[in-house]
């Protein structure tokens, strides 16, 4: 049923690269969404992705955020977006976005409003604090909050959302630039379910496929679950990397073999041959992978599970963060390897 459903919400994104004028009206998503929806939620409730009518607020337009809105605004959609460094609005404006000076006007200018924040700290603040979302929300809006973040800071945002009266959804994405570029995000969503309903064709105009998984906490846990998969394999690859060269392999071969076996992953192909060659543009930054192998190590104490390979990783990136690695993609973790080697030698 779940691989069904992904072969047919992945049949459906490609509407996103049809030319301008052929490019499908967000209004008119309907049938899309319909198609991908009766088979994409997990729930398989069949929600039959109604149309979105109403006005879409755009919280934090980096990496991440920023093509996100932008594909909302070329499918039509309505969109008024905000970020703290506010010259990054520029190109959705130029695009038709709207703007308004706050978090808080956003909200309230708005019947949805999604947010993209680094982390927990910066969700909370832009959603609960001074001009904050919450100060604009009422009864009828909606209010989704698609950062990273554990789930006691989604439980806590949720909280002060719905007592607005506003509803609230919890909707973090697997996925990194590229596809969010190219509208095939996966969205691992908890919360109000009505509200799951109601922007359904939002999602379905970002992503590939959602997921619905019953109560907040639940889609943050998800995500801090395949996250920590994700920075453990990375490290893992970095030391067969680093491993398959000193014992005189070329590298860029050890790609290509796990590129055709069992243990394939785009991941690997896509970074690989730029980490052979020291390179690390950023799409995923170091800083928050560690960030979420932080969060993955508290959800495992919360619950007394071991997660040592995920502790022995997280200690990788803090020591690439030290270095100065922060900003870049976190394939640059393979320079604390480089670097521990370097040191054992001396
Ligand atoms: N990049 C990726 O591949 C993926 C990232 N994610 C997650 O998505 C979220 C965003 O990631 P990404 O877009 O890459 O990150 P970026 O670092 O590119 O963007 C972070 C955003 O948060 C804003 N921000 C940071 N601190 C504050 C603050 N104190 N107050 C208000 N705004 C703040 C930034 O504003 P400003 O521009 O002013 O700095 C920016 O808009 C993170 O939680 C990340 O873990 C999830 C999936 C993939
Ligand atoms: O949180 C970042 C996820 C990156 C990815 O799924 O490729």
């Amino acid at each position: 049923m779940a691989a069904a459903a992904f072969l047919c919400a992945r049949a459906a994104a490609p509407a996103l690269l049809l030319p301008p004028s052929r490019r499908l009206h967000c209004r008119l998503l309907a049938s899309r969404a319909a198609a991908a929806a009766a088979l994409s939620s997990s729930s398989g409730e069949g929600d039959g992705g109604v149309e979105f009518q109403g006005k879409v607020g755009f919280l934090g337009l980096g990496i991440m955020g920023a093509p996100m809105a932008s594909n909302l605004i070329k499918a039509g959609c309505d969109v008024t977006v905000w970020n703290r460094t506010k010259s990054k609005c520029d190109p959705l404006l130029s695009l038709g976005a709207k703007y308004e000076p706050s978090p808080a006007e956003v909200a309230s200018s708005c019947d949805v409003t999604f947010a993209m924040l680094a982390d927990p700290q910066s969700a909370a603040e832009v959603a609960c604090g001074a001009d904050g979302a919450a100060e604009g929300l009422a009864p009828g809006k909606g209010y989704v909050d698609v950062s990273t973040v554990d789930g006691a800071t989604s439980k806590l945002i949720g909280e002060r959302i719905t007592s607005t009266g506003a509803s609230f959804l919890e909707a973090p994405v697997s996925g990194s630039k590229k596809p969010a570029e190219d509208g095939l995000l996966i969205f691992l969503t908890a919360g109000d379910e009505s509200l799951y309903k109601r922007v359904a064709p939002l999602l379905d105009v970002m992503g590939k496929s959602r997921f619905y998984l019953g109560d907040v906490g639940n889609g943050a846990a998800m995500k801090l679950v395949v996250n920590m998969v994700m920075g453990s394999m990375m490290v893992s690859f970095s030391e067969g990397l680093l491993l398959s060269e000193k014992v005189g392999l070329d590298p860029n071969t050890l790609v290509e073999v796990i590129s055709q076996g069992a243990i394939s992953a785009p991941m690997f192909s896509l970074k690989g041959p730029s980490m052979v060659k020291a390179a690390y543009p950023t799409a995923f930054p170091l800083k928050h992978q560690q960030k979420d192998l932080r969060l993955a190590l508290a959800l495992a104490e919360s619950v007394s599970q071991s997660i040592p390979t995920v502790a022995a990783a997280n200690e990788l990136y803090k020591a690439a963060k030290s270095l100065g690695l922060a900003d870049h993609d976190f394939s640059a973790v393979i320079e604390a390897l480089k670097a521990k080697a370097h040191s054992s030698l001396q």
